[in-house]
């Protein structure tokens, strides 16, 4: 007799009780240390999709790319002189300021590099405000993000009118029939619950930042990616060196937006802000219920869905603060604190435009 023993013949009758619990446990095992995400992760041809995420995460492979990416050369971080004496670049809760001089483009640009982050766009165009679309994104392609991935979310109930523009590599428009409303107030109010609504759907797919911006606007200068942070909020030029208890802020208590006179960090302008997909859907989503509930109470926020941002930063202050410099009207001057103006507001006949 031979004294051959089988190690492995699936087609005994003991293997195949062996394979039929050892292989189930092996899948188990992987797919739970690949955090249990999706069974298929893993099997081999997801490594990909993987490796893509994780670069996008910044997380686990920054060392492999590292290797890759040439030297920089740089002048040494100062400890003891500060970027700017004119103006402050920190708030209580440790979040920076961003202004001219307090960042290095090179470095950040070499960081959010390695992550081959995405970034969104979005924008309302309802009704008249089309004709603002052209020089926005013909400024958004020269200034806004260069060199990063972008699409363009623009919300229109005019599919046609919007123009043709010339887009960099790695940019694409990305159209989105939405419904008009009478009141231009309800087109404001709107916007938080159709960024909900299509961040849900969509965008968490396609990008990792969100910024959501007016339209009666142009890029004047840089606007890179030292704005991007969990969440970022910019400080309203006509009150960034106001008292909080002249802020316009919402001051009844029946409104979901009320803020007492002796709180408040900063007002925001309601024209630029945004933060990663997840933190902008949160913001959206309260901001709409907020406004929804009172819609239901019967009032309406003194400055729209500005005065409902403004109660979600006290509550959540974010994580980054924009100075002026991101969201100015010349109507304001040129004051010297404002080295530079990124992000400035196209006049506009109020009465003409909104009806
Ligand atoms: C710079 C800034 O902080 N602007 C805020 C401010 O004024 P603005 O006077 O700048 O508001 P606005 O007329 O620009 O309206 C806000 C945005 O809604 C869209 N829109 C509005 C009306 C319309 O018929 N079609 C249309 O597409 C468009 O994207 C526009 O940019 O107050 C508004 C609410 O009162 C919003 O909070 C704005 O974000
Ligand atoms: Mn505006």
């Amino acid at each position: 007799m031979s004294e051959v023993q089988w190690i492995y013949a699936p087609w005994k009758i003991k293997h195949k009780i062996f394979i039929l619990i050892f292989l189930p446990f092996v899948f188990w095992l992987s797919w739970y240390s690949n955090g249990g995400n999706s069974w298929t992760s893993s099997l081999p041809f997801s490594c990909k999709l993987h490796y893509d995420h994780a670069r996008r995460d910044g997380s686990y492979l920054d060392h492999l790319l590292e290797i890759r990416l040439p030297r920089m050369n740089y002048s040494q971080p100062e400890t003891m002189n500060l970027l700017r004496t004119d103006v402050a670049v920190l708030t209580p809760w440790f979040a920076p300021i961003i202004w001219d001089g307090t960042f290095n483009i090179d470095i950040l640009n070499h960081q959010f590099k390695q992550r081959d982050v995405r970034i969104g766009l979005v924008i309302f165009a309802i009704k008249k405000y089309v004709v603002f679309l052209q020089l926005f994104l013909e400024t958004a392609e020269t200034f806004f993000m260069v060199g990063y991935k972008v699409n363009y979310y623009i919300l229109t109930d005019r599919p046609k009118d919007v123009p043709n523009v010339t887009l960099a590599e790695g940019r694409r428009v990305v159209v989105l029939k939405i419904p008009s409303h009478a009141r231009w107030q309800d087109v404001c109010l709107n916007r938080m619950e159709i960024i909900s609504v299509f961040t849900k759907q969509q965008f968490i797919h396609e990008v990792d930042y969100l910024v959501s911006a007016d339209i009666d606007m142009r890029f004047s200068d840089h606007v890179g990616v030292e704005i991007l942070s969990d969440t970022f909020g910019t400080l309203h030029p006509g009150f960034y060196r106001a008292k909080r208890q002249h802020f316009t802020f919402e001051r009844r208590p029946a409104s979901q937006a009320y803020i007492a006179v002796d709180e408040g960090d900063f007002y925001y302008a309601a024209g630029f802000y945004g933060g990663t997909v997840d933190e902008v859907y949160k913001l959206a989503n309260q901001c709409h219920n907020g406004i929804m509930t009172d819609k239901a109470n019967s009032i309406e926020a003194v400055w729209h869905e500005e005065s409902h941002l403004n109660k979600y930063f006290l509550n959540h202050k974010p994580t980054k603060i924009l100075s002026p410099e991101y969201l100015w009207d010349n109507g304001m001057g040129v004051p010297e604190v404002l080295r530079k103006r990124r992000f400035v507001a196209v006049p506009k006949n109020h009465a003409e435009i909104r009806n």
